[in-house]
C-alpha cells in the first residue's frame, strides 16, 4: 500500500506554470478524483505522477520515497505507478490476454493463471481473455486497460478520465467495476474527471483544482456541504446564490430568514443554497409562495425555475432560484407554489468595498 504526497510542486511547460506550489497527500488505500475545469491541469499533475513531467520546483514521493525534487529523479517505469487513460490505449494486434500480460514483468508475461486472476479482478469473464480489443464494448476495453495497469501490482493508479468516453449506463456499471477492483487491490488512486457526480460518488476525497492550484480538498460530502466559496460550489453541483445580511447566526435574502452554518461573520453576504434544500409545497403550504417559470424534466428528477417570490431583502425580480423536486411531484409552468429551505444555508462574506445590486443567481 502507499500513500501519494506532492509538496510545494509547480509545474507547467516551458515557462508556462500550470500548477503553482500545490500540495496533496492522498492516504494509502484510498482514492482522490481531483475535478476541475477544461485546461486546470488535471492531466498535467498525473503526468507529473507519473513521471513524464518534471516539477520545476517542490517534491512528489510515492509510498514514503521522492520520485522527484531537488536532485531527485526516478524515470516513470521505475515508480511503480499506473496510468489508465480516456481511451484505454489497448494494443490492437494483441489479444486481451496479450495486452493484460503486457503489463506484467517479463518473467510472468506467459503466466495464464495471473491474466486470469486479473480479468476476473474488473469482473470479467475468462471467455473474453483470447479476444481481440476490436471484439469488446468500450466498456469493457476500459476494464482491460485497468487489468493491464493492476497487472503488476502498483501501489498507485493514476486514472485519466478512464470513464468518459462510455455511455451513462455503460459508464455506471465500468466506474463501479473500477471501484471494486481498486478495493480488491489495495491500491491508492488519483481519478481525473470533469463530472462532479463521477467525483462525489466514487472518491474518499475531491480535491478540486483551479488557477493552478487547490481551492479545496476534503470528502465529498464536507467540499459539496461545505464549499470554500462561490466558485466551488458551482464546481460540484447546482447552486443557488442570493445577496443577503448575515446577522447572529441567519442570513436574510429573497428567500427570508435562513439560519446559516456556523462561522459566517455578520455583515454582507452571498448566500448559498442547493437546489434540492428547498422544498416545494401547495400554494401556502410553504415560508413563502412563488411562481414556476419553467420546468426542466429528468424522468427521476426535475429542476424547477422559480421567479415572483415573497418579500425577502431585495426581492429578486431578474435572478434565478431553482428547486430540484422528484420528477413525480414537478409542478406545471405557471403554477403558484409554496416553497420552504431546509437550512442551515452556507454564506460566503462579501467585501464592503463590493457593492453589488440585490438579486439571485443560479451557478450550474
Ligand atoms: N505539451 C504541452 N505543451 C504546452 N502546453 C501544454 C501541454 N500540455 C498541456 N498544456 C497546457 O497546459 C494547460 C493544462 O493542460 P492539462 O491538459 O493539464 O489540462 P486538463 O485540466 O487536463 O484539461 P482537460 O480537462 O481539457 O483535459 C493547458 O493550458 C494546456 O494548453
Amino acid at each position: 500500500m502507499t500513500e501519494l504526497r506532492i509538496r510545494a510542486v509547480t509545474a507547467g511547460y516551458g515557462r508556462d506554470a500550470v500548477l503553482e506550489s500545490v500540495d496533496l497527500t492522498v492516504p494509502e488505500g484510498t482514492t482522490t478524483a481531483v475535478l476541475g475545469g477544461s485546461g486546470s491541469g488535471k492531466t498535467t499533475l498525473l503526468r507529473l505522477i507519473a513521471g513524464f513531467l518534471r516539477p520545476s520546483g517542490g517534491e512528489v514521493s510515492v509510498g514514503g520515497r521522492t520520485v522527484a525534487g531537488p536532485g531527485v529523479w526516478v524515470p516513470p517505469e521505475r515508480r511503480g505507478v499506473g496510468y489508465v487513460r480516456q481511451e484505454g490505449g489497448l494494443f490492437p494486434h494483441l489479444s486481451v490476454a496479450g495486452n493484460i500480460a503486457f503489463g506484467l514483468p517479463w518473467p510472468r508475461r506467459r503466466h495464464r493463471a495471473r491474466v486470469l486472476e486479473l480479468l476476473d479482478l474488473v469482473g470479467l469473464p475468462a471467455s473474453m481473455a483470447d479476444r481481440c480489443p476490436d471484439q469488446l464494448s468500450g466498456g469493457q476495453q476500459q476494464r482491460v486497460a485497468l487489468a493491464r495497469a493492476l497487472a503488476p501490482r502498483p501501489g498507485l493508479i493514476l486514472l485519466d478520465e478512464p470513464f468518459s468516453a462510455l455511455d451513462s449506463g455503460l459508464r455506471a456499471a465500468t466506474r463501479e467495476a473500477t471501484a471494486r477492483a481498486l478495493r480488491a487491490a489495495g491500491a491508492t488512486a488519483v481519478l481525473v474527471t470533469h463530472d462532479q457526480g463521477e467525483a462525489l460518488s466514487f472518491a474518499d476525497e475531491v480535491a478540486i483544482l483551479g488557477a493552478g492550484r487547490f481551492r479545496q480538498v476534503g470528502r465529498p460530502a464536507e467540499v459539496y456541504r461545505e464549499p470554500v466559496d462561490a466558485e466551488v460550489a458551482g464546481f460540484l453541483g447546482d447552486a443557488v446564490l442570493l445577496d443577503g445580511i448575515a446577522s447572529g447566526g441567519a442570513v436574510s435574502c429573497v428567500l427570508g430568514s435562513l439560519p446559516v452554518q456556523e462561522g459566517v461573520p455578520d455583515g454582507h453576504v452571498l448566500v448559498m443554497v442547493r437546489p434540492e434544500q428547498i422544498a416545494l409545497t401547495p400554494a401556502g403550504g410553504g415560508h413563502l409562495d412563488a411562481t414556476v417559470r419553467a420546468v426542466s424534466y429528468f424522468g427521476h428528477d426535475a429542476i424547477v425555475e422559480l421567479d415572483g417570490i415573497g418579500d425577502g431583502i431585495g426581492s429578486a425580480p431578474s435572478g434565478t432560484v431553482v428547486a430540484r423536486v422528484l420528477g413525480q411531484d414537478a409542478p406545471r409552468s405557471a403554477e403558484r407554489v409554496g416553497l420552504s429551505v431546509a437550512g442551515p444555508v452556507r454564506a460566503f462574506p462579501v467585501g464592503p468595498s463590493v457593492a453589488r445590486p440585490l438579486s439571485g443567481t443560479a451557478a450550474r
